[in-house]
């Protein structure tokens, strides 16, 4: 099987149309259609001096290379490197057409290039991120890991301010978070019986309390429940060592606190070649690890490795799920 994936350009004014772009050089076991504005894509091909060629549904391709268009405009083309906050309706725009796309049938997966949210909220849309879009829209829990070649980690708690994680680390969510992940990785990772490593909040898993008691009240406890059910699960651990190299390979997962906790282990570890992947919604998702990149944006210098990773993961989803369907 061959998938059909929407692939969403995002931030016009950062580097991800110039990814597409490249993208569009490539063979990829899969049939990527473009969600988003066939102006900034053509401006970033001139800009790379990179061939591209587009077409709507229904039109015939005028090569062999060329991609299908999903057009949805910006009001403004926004000068390389300056997000413009008039765009932000048609940048979240794009993200839910693909989103429904999916939904629909239409597509078998999303692929996201990175999107701006300052400027989404400048623009006056409330906004955290591509994964919190997803989940209202699709109206699922859904948990962000990223993943490379040496780990995954996924995050109980994302884009938040740092001052209100620990409120937000309630068994509840953590439970949620942890069936997530399980059953993630068994049933689009293949792994029959994962181990997942939790960390703890405070420095040395709360030194027995002494640091803080949420390893003894929340985490702990929540992790004993869910060791009933079957679930593989070691900790809380301390999470400076938590990922070193011996300890990671017992590993199948870990689940970090908070996003700064986590995220910068992995993005140390292979920043190029990081995927970020939604758990939990009903089609797969798949994006960069990086962001917007501004001061790239327009030079030719971005690395597309993490759009290619993300391309070549989300078409291997998308066939896992529709041979398992
Ligand atoms: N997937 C996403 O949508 C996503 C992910 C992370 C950050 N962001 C957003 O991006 C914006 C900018 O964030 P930031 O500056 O913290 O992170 P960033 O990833 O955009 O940039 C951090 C550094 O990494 C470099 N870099 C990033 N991608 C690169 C690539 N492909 N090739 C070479 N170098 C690369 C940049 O030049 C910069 O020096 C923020 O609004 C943030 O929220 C979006
Ligand atoms: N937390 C992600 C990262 O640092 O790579 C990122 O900002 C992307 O999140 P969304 O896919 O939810 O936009």
């Amino acid at each position: 099987m061959r998938p059909r994936l929407a692939l969403v350009p995002g931030e016009p004014a950062g580097i991800g149309p110039e990814l597409v772009v490249r993208a569009a050089q490539q063979d990829f076991d899969a049939d990527l259609v473009i969600h988003g504005d066939a102006a900034a894509l053509h401006r970033a091909a001139a800009a790379l001096s990179l061939p591209l060629h587009l077409h709507r549904a229904g039109e015939t391709p005028a090569s062999p290379r060329s991609l299908e268009l999903v057009e949805i405009p910006h009001p403004d083309q926004a000068a390389f490197g300056i997000p413009e906050p008039a765009n932000a309706a048609s940048v979240v725009a794009a993200l839910t057409r693909a989103a429904q796309a999916c939904l629909d049938g239409d597509c078998d997966g999303m692929v996201t290039g990175p999107v701006h949210k300052a400027a989404i909220n400048q623009g006056g849309i409330a906004f955290t991120g591509t994964t919190g879009l997803l989940a209202a829209h699709a109206r699922r829990e859904v948990v962000m890991m990223l993943a490379n070649g040496i780990v995954r980690v996924a995050l109980l708690t994302v884009h938040m301010p740092l001052r209100a994680v620990a409120d937000a680390i309630t068994p509840d969510a953590l439970d949620g978070a942890l069936r997530i992940v399980d059953a993630a990785l068994r049933r689009d990772f293949g792994i029959a019986e994962p181990v997942v490593a939790v960390l703890g909040l405070n420095p040395h898993a709360g030194e027995d309390g002494h640091l803080g008691r949420e390893e003894i009240e929340v985490i702990e406890p929540t992790l004993q429940r869910l060791r009933g059910e079957g679930l593989r699960l070691v900790g809380p651990l301390p999470a400076d060592t938590a990922f070193l190299p011996g300890k990671l390979r017992g590993f199948d997962a870990v689940l970090a606190m908070y996003h700064d906790q986590g995220l910068p282990v992995l993005k140390y570890s292979d920043f190029a070649n990081a995927v970020n992947i939604s758990l939990g919604l009903p089609y797969p998702r798949v994006a960069v690890d990086h962001g917007t990149a501004l001061d790239l944006a327009g030079k030719g210098l971005a690395d597309p490795s993490s759009l290619f990773a993300a391309i070549r993961t989300c078409a291997r989803l998308a066939r896992q799920r529709r041979s398992a369907a």
